[in-house]
């Protein structure tokens, strides 16, 4: 039922009570008016009108519009309720025979909402034998609306088929990338277009075989360039390349190698490959690879992460010679604030010679994208100076192309993207503007995955992942057992907060019999780079850590990873969990979980595409030896927090 608009009146009891009192009395003249006209009316007029009427239908008969099809359902209902209502009057007079015509208002009043459901129900007779979706209002004859109520509902349930998700071809049907490392390597002279000089650099490095991610990727991005680095394929604009592959299957090297063999033949030093990461650390991770495979050649790599000065960082990148800005960097490795820091503050960052834009990490990048880093980049890379504007290969902002959009050539800018979790949501992929993208992918989602709700991603083959049903308590010594009676080490143990790293380093420690570190935003870059070369170095055989070293980190050699904290969401325990099993090498991931957790969890990580996941149970036995050490521990642990918490307020 909806209630009718009256105005603006106060709502007040008093007002309501008068409203109620003038209806009712509109109501009453209206039935008045209608019994007397209907008595006036004459059976001949109705013979005559309906007559009238059967003249004109075979006239209109198959062109009616839909309006004029109402009008007649409506004039069925007014007659239907018309006749009704005349054998009403009858049997009425017929009682006030009886009964004396002295009726009184009230007893009127009644007969009107029954009249008006006769014609309600005679309407809704009429309309479920024609078309439903003509909805009908019973009129008097006057034309004016009988009642102002639409009766709503009347649908059956219906049961909601599963909406099946339907992905852009090319997120559907990828390039296929194997997950197999070990079994698909290609040894590196067997992959086309690859100079000498790097594959001697390759061999030096200890690389004789390309990984698959390699093998399909470096081909593709070396023919993006085959027609030089200002033109793309025929003179187009060359096609964005995504990968998505497994962690440590070795996604690096697949956009190193063929940036550096391209920008080999450039001439003249300018940024035209710009890395973009989320942490510090990781920039300087992949800096390092770029310099690796720089060295020797005239081109240069800067690294802009905020870890040098901005004074410094900015003569790193540019120099003024003749009172005119040279570029000093080739190639620029960046994390997100820093870059957005240079463009906008230092004159003398040009990015319009930019051709690679390589967004690693890219969902994490995605989710970033609220810092705008990429509408930056953009408008740096077209930022047209006035002396530039008659260059023939002056750079504009593409737009559809159409026969009017031709322009003269320009140097396309091409995107890199790549991640072991990488996106299937449209949506957050249109952020990043690709131009026809092409996805490698050892996860063909286009089959059967594609129903699913959560996106599934592929593990490294060397990986073998176990849970393990422990208690709040149990989860210190569990950890003390892996690695002093297992020998689980080197093993990276990730909690879910800085604090709960820090307490358990603390604790295992106190514990003593195994050497410790933690690692987190806690500690400054230079103690974080320490901290990681110690761990890799086999000095310290566990590392208790944040999710700062969960994604990209290459730490070689670990064996073990344990989630101390089971991660909340599955893009986070791929990272963890992808700290070992790399380079097709084994690793264990052990997971610790609680019984609430359990069922959750475990649902999560099969909905991912894990091959399987198993139960690890460390019997209580197993821990009872190291239980009075451990209270000892634990009471230890609660002076020595009280001191420190003392020496930082005092
Ligand atoms: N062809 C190769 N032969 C031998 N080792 C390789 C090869 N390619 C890469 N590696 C090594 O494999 C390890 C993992 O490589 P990389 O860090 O590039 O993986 P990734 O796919 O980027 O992983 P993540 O997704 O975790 O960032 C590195 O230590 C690297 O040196």
């Amino acid at each position: 039922m909806i209630n009718r608009y009256l105005g603006e009146e106060e709502d007040s009891e008093s007002s309501r009570e008068s409203r109620s009192r003038a209806l009712l009395a509109k109501l009453q003249e209206q039935v008045k008016a209608r019994e007397r006209q209907s008595t006036s009316n004459t059976a001949d007029e109705d013979d005559e009108e309906q007559r009238k009427r059967k003249r004109e239908e075979p006239e209109t008969e198959g062109v009616q519009s839909e309006n004029e099809r109402k009008t007649d359902l409506t004039d069925e209902v007014a007659s239907s309720a018309k006749k009704k209502k005349k054998q009403k009057k009858s049997s009425t007079e017929n009682e006030s025979v009886n009964t004396g015509d002295k009726a009184s208002d009230n007893e009127k009043s009644v007969e009107i909402p029954e009249t008006s459901e006769s014609v309600l129900e005679e309407s809704k007779k009429t309309e479920e034998s024609v078309d439903p979706q003509i909805s009908q209002e019973p009129k008097a004859e006057d034309g004016s609306s009988q009642t102002t109520f639409h009766i709503l509902g009347g649908f059956e349930e219906k049961t909601v088929q599963k909406v099946k998700r339907v992905l852009p071809q090319w997120l559907a049907q990828p390039d296929v990338i194997q997950r197999d490392i070990k079994n698909n390597l290609i040894p590196i002279s067997e992959v086309p277009g690859i100079c000498l000089t790097l594959l001697k650099k390759l061999e030096a490095n200890g690389i004789q075989s390309f990984f698959p991610v390699q093998a399909e990727v470096i081909p593709a991005i070396l023919e993006s360039v085959s027609s030089g680095l200002l033109l793309g394929p025929g003179g187009y604009r060359p096609r964005d390349i995504c990968v998505s592959a497994p962690t440590g299957s070795g996604k690096t090297l697949a956009f190193v190698i063929p940036v550096v063999q391209v920008l080999s033949k450039r001439v003249v030093c300018e940024v035209r490959v710009l890395a973009v990461l989320p942490t510090k650390e990781l920039a300087q991770q992949v800096s390092k690879v770029f310099s690796t495979y720089t060295e020797g050649t005239s081109l240069k790599v800067v690294m802009i992460t905020g870890q040098k000065s901005f004074a410094a960082e900015q003569t790193a990148l540019s120099e003024i010679r003749g009172g005119v800005s040279h570029s000093l960097a080739d190639i620029v490795v960046a994390t997100p604030g820093r870059l957005v820091d240079h463009i906008n503050k230092n004159s003398n960052f040009s990015l319009q010679h930019l051709r690679f834009l390589i967004i690693d990490e890219a969902d994490r990048m995605i989710d970033g994208m609220h810092q705008s880093w990429l509408t930056q980049v953009t408008k740096a890379v077209y930022r047209n100076p006035g002396d530039t504007q008659t260059s023939v290969f002056r750079r504009i902002l593409p737009g559809p192309i159409t026969v009017a959009s031709l322009s003269p050539p320009q140097i396309p800018l091409q995107k890199l993207l790549f991640s072991a979790t990488l996106t299937q949501n449209p949506e957050k992929l249109q952020l990043l503007d690709l131009h026809q993208p092409r996805l490698f992918s050892s996860t063909h989602s286009g089959t059967e995955t594609s129903t699913q709700s959560q996106e599934a991603f592929n593990f490294p083959q060397g990986l073998a992942e176990y849970y393990v049903p422990c208690t709040l308590s149990k989860k210190p010594l569990i950890i003390l057992h892996f690695l002093l009676r297992l020998k689980f080490s080197p093993a990276l143990c990730f909690t879910n907060s800085r604090e709960a790293a820090h307490r358990l380093y603390l604790l295992v420690k106190l514990f003593g019999g195994v050497e410790v570190a933690e690692f987190s935003s806690k500690l400054n870059p230079s103690e974080r780079q320490k901290t990681l070369k110690d761990f890799e170095q086999g000095k310290i055989p566990l590392l208790i850590s944040t999710d700062a070293a969960a994604r990209g980190i290459d730490i070689n050699g670990v064996k073990c990873v344990i989630n101390y904290d089971a991660p909340q969401y599955i893009r986070t325990y791929i990272h963890r969990v992808g700290r070992t099993a790399r380079a097709g090498k084994a690793g264990s991931a052990f997971t610790f979980l609680l019984e609430v957790q359990e069922k959750c969890f475990l649902q999560m990580v099969r909905d991912a595409g894990s091959p399987g996941i198993q139960r690890h149970f460390v019997k209580p036995q197993a821990l009872r030896s190291m239980e009075t050490h451990y209270e000892q521990t634990l009471a230890e642990l609660g002076c020595t927090v009280f001191f420190q918490i003392k020496a930082k307020y005092t």
